[in-house]
């Protein structure tokens, strides 16, 4: 038996477990029956809580100034690994200081390790905001074709740790008749495979002089989800990207679960992304592993 929390970022929803001496070896026929909806606890992915120092690419997040004693072993629901959770990092924020592990005072930053490299995530007035780092076009244009899409869309290639595919729509009404309980198909598939997001842009897009879209997501690894927070920074990056040098650096994204916050910035390595949002916990248990 193993003790886990059960917590969500606006939907977004992961088993946490507490490992601090990195002693789990989580499978990921393991990741995925914890995350089985129906003969499992459920969730869109697995959290593991680690200290960097126990962990060998732990190293790397100790190396860093300032060093991240704790590192996010993130894991997707069908048991795959992937580099970065957007969503998953606010959430794993919110268990430490919950849990007495960690403590985050407005203005201070909490580096946590990931396999994307060390993200820093501070308290906001929404939750908490995390510098998801420098982003960069992926240069992985596919064509996405999806189950209710008349036609199959051009998407842009947008990395932020891990790999995105952004398309845009024409309407909210095209967006509601997408079948996304089948995988959208890429061509060519990048290499790795890719999170793919569809996204409406507001009417009007700027408001205030914030932007504002609307989207669904397609979870590498998952599968429809409620919202994903590195999509969410890929699709506003995308929509930016498409509007010119004009638009704004500041945007509001509407996704099923909720609203999350993304805003970009000039950084010495180049533009970063931050993400905000809520971080909720649900939930404590004892699970039995398979
Ligand atoms: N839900 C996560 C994204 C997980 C990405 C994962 N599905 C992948 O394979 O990259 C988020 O909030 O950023």
């Amino acid at each position: 038996m193993v003790a886990f929390t059960k917590g969500h970022g606006t939907g977004n929803d992961f088993v946490i477990i507490a490992d601090p001496d990195g002693e789990i070896e989580l499978s990921a026929e393991q990741v995925a029956a914890l995350c089985d909806r129906h003969f499992g606890i459920g969730a869109d992915g697995v959290l593991r809580v680690v200290r960097s120092a126990a962990l060998p690419e732990g190293a790397a997040a100790l190396a860093e100034e300032p060093a991240a004693e704790w590192f996010m072993d993130y894991r997707n629901a069908d048991g795959s690994i992937a580099e970065m959770c957007g969503n998953g990092v606010r959430v794993f924020v919110h268990y430490l200081v919950r849990a007495g592990l960690a403590t985050i005072e407005p203005g201070t930053t909490l580096p946590i390790g990931t396999r994307a490299g060390v993200r820093d995530v501070t308290s906001s007035a929404n939750g908490y905001q995390v510098d998801l780092g420098r982003w960069r076009l992926s240069g992985d244009d596919p064509l996405a074709k999806a189950r209710g899409l008349e036609v199959a869309r051009p998407g842009l290639g947008i990395d932020v740790g891990n790999p995105h595919v952004v398309v845009a729509l024409a309407s909210e009404e095209e967006l509601a008749g997408l079948e996304l309980e089948y995988i959208p198909e890429l061509d060519p598939t990048p290499a790795g495979g890719a999170n793919v997001e569809f996204v409406v842009p507001g009417e009007p897009l700027v408001r205030d002089g914030i932007g504002h879209v609307t989207m669904r997501v397609f979870e590498r690894g998952v599968g429809e989800t409620l919202s994903c927070g590195t999509g969410v920074a890929a699709t506003a990056l995308a929509v930016r990207h498409w509007a010119g040098a004009a638009a704004p650096d500041n945007w509001r994204v509407d996704v099923p679960g909720g609203t999350l916050g993304v805003r970009m910035f000039p950084a010495e390595d180049g533009e970063h992304v931050a993400l905000s949002g809520p971080a909720q916990l649900v939930y404590s248990g004892t699970v039995d592993l398979i």
